[in-house]
């Protein structure tokens, strides 16, 4: 035997979990000012959940205490994460409250290993993008195949709620009404079925490449799609920097800049200018804003892309203002014409160029099969994510507010770009400012979808929706109860309650696409099925449709 004296690290002993407790943690943002501002929305979240315990005798215990520092008590980065996680006991229940935004990895790598049962729970209020925050950790936890329960509730009075606890604390486990999901049905022949089976043959052949600026850096463990799943549909990555899109940006002229701001000003859309480049937008903002958008064609024609998706947050929201409003133009048919470097070609000339925002892989997988599909069947191809934002009944049905932190096209807009206005991001979030292309979106009939990776496969859901009128003053409740500055859709989607759409929701995101009736609409959402069903994938049917009826 070997006589050297190795150091052998020694590992303390695991706390152990004291009876009928539960330990609480809250993952939040990367940019300490929206900790801050979202901590009292957080605290009172916490006394909602400390309390629906305590009826159970339960106890809630923080894992660590507010920071006297910072002032609030979210997890802010990975390591942080790791640090808390070491003094969790890990046989313990475990709370995940989540009031705000928040980027999973702080939290992903204790989860993995945790033990104990996991419960998220949200505020189902709009003022902070909590639920959003829940859904993308809920997906990141189905991507890792880690089991979690989840909760939400407006104010912690409701019975769904309470019950939901009592059956955590006493089962570990809470189920949820599933019974609107259904698998893909044998599709009899149709146009649309051999549509989408061709497009999706195509692809595999003849492959396509998304250019992703700075993947995963938004903490959206959910949305990075390994290779190894996404090339198997004939989707491939072209990785890209962000200091990239920089550089190019530099290379932009102020005179070809100005061409974009007077295209935007001509088609109708206005601007709420300011001088105070702090607080208001400004016209120096708007010109790197349109250098962004020229930029980001000239990478995606250098590289041949047939999707691009800026990620934005950090990094680049320290150095430009935000990418919004170069997003929601590209996914638009109608266009700033944007020239190659040498002046000889229009850029995907009369044309959308899919985006896909906050550089999510599973927006991007259905960005690109959407631009395709809706552009075969002649339908106005514009597409675009929300955020699954906050809802509530009006007028008896559940009205849900869709609302992306930033822009759509203009098509989805009333009046288009005549309905579009830029206001400025909110400091909060946007150091650098920037406009975005706010609005509501207009009435109308639209497929609804989010691809994501559950049991190790890409799979998709599904489904149909309308998006409708609300009274001037309901929008306006609503975009004040929300983000002011983003645009707006007030949609209701068919067959799906409030709760079974929370509760089976895998991403804090859902793409959208138009139609220009029912019909149309069903016929599309046959024919994109199809082509996900082509392209491999369990297509999971949601609510009413013409497929499951
Ligand atoms: C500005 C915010 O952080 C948003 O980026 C956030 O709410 C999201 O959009 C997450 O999808």
């Amino acid at each position: 035997m070997s006589t050297a004296a190795y150091t052998v690290p020694e590992l303390a002993p695991e706390p152990q979990a004291p009876e009928r407790t539960v330990y609480l943690i809250a993952s939040g943002d990367l940019r300490e000012s929206a900790n801050v501002a979202g901590w009292p929305t957080q605290v009172a979240l916490e006394r909602v959940l400390t309390d629906a315990f305590a009826a159970n005798g339960w106890k809630v215990v923080r894992a660590n205490e507010v920071d006297p520092a910072t002032g609030h008590g979210f997890i802010s980065s990975q390591r942080m994460g790791l640090d808390v996680f070491a003094t969790i006991p890990p046989d313990a229940p475990l709370v995940v409250a989540e009031a705000v935004w928040q980027y999973s990895h702080h939290v992903l790598a204790g989860l993995r290993t945790h033990r104990g049962p996991v419960l998220t729970a949200a505020n189902f209020a709009g003022d902070w993008p909590g639920l959003v925050g829940l859904l993308g950790l809920n997906a990141g936890m189905t991507k890792m195949g880690r089991d979690y329960s989840t909760v939400w509730t407006v104010d912690g009075t409701d019975s769904w709620f309470q019950d939901a606890v009592r059956s955590w604390v006493t089962t570990g486990t809470i189920e949820h009404d599933a019974s609107h999901v259904h698998p893909l049905p044998a599709l009899p022949a149709s146009p649309e079925q051999q549509l989408g089976e061709a497009l999706a043959a195509q692809l595999r052949r003849e492959k396509a490449i998304i250019g992703v600026f700075d993947e995963g850096c938004m903490g959206m463990y959910n949305a990075i799609f390994d290779d190894e799943l996404l090339n198997g549909l004939g989707i491939y990555k072209e990785r890209l920097s962000q200091s990239a899109l920089w550089a190019e940006m530099q290379r932009v002229s102020d005179a070809e800049a100005d061409d974009v701001q007077r295209w935007l000003e001509d088609a109708g859309m206005t601007f709420r200018l300011g001088t105070d480049d702090a607080t208001e937008l400004t016209g120096a903002q708007l010109r790197w804003q349109h250098k962004m958008y020229v930029a980001a064609l000239r990478i995606a024609d250098d590289f041949g892309l047939d999707a691009v998706g800026i990620q934005y947050q950090q990094g680049l929201k320290d150095l430009s203002p935000a990418s919004d409003l170069a997003e929601g133009l590209l996914n638009n048919v109608q266009r700033p014409p944007v020239r190659s470097r040498d002046g000889e070609r229009v850029l995907w000339d009369g044309q959308a160029f899919p985006h896909f925002n906050e550089a999510d892989e599973g927006v991007a997988v259905d960005a690109l099969v959407t631009n395709r599909l809706w552009t075969a069947m002649g339908l106005d191809p514009a597409t675009t994510l929300h955020d699954v934002r906050w809802g509530e009944e009006y007028d008896g049905q559940f009205v849900w507010v869709l609302e992306i932190s930033g822009s759509v096209p203009a098509s989805h807009l009333e009046g288009g770009y005549a309905g579009a206005e830029g206001w400025r991001q909110d400091p909060v979030f946007f150091p650098a400012g920037g406009s975005t292309i706010n609005g509501v979106c207009r009435p109308g009939e639209i497929v609804w979808s989010r691809v994501y990776i559950a049991d190790g496969v890409l799979q998709v859901d599904l489904g149909r929706a309308s998006v409708v009128s609300l009274p001037a003053e309901e929008t306006q409740r609503r975009k004040q109860a929300t983000n002011p500055e983003w645009p707006i859709m007030h949609a209701v989607l068919h067959g799906v309650s409030r709760d079974q759409f929370m509760a089976r929701h895998k991403a804090n995101h859902l793409n959208v696409a138009y139609a220009p009736d029912a019909e149309t609409a069903d016929r599309a959402l046959t024919a994109k099925a199809a082509l996900f069903a082509g392209l491999g994938m369990p297509v999971h049917v949601c609510g009413e449709t013409t497929l499951t009826r």
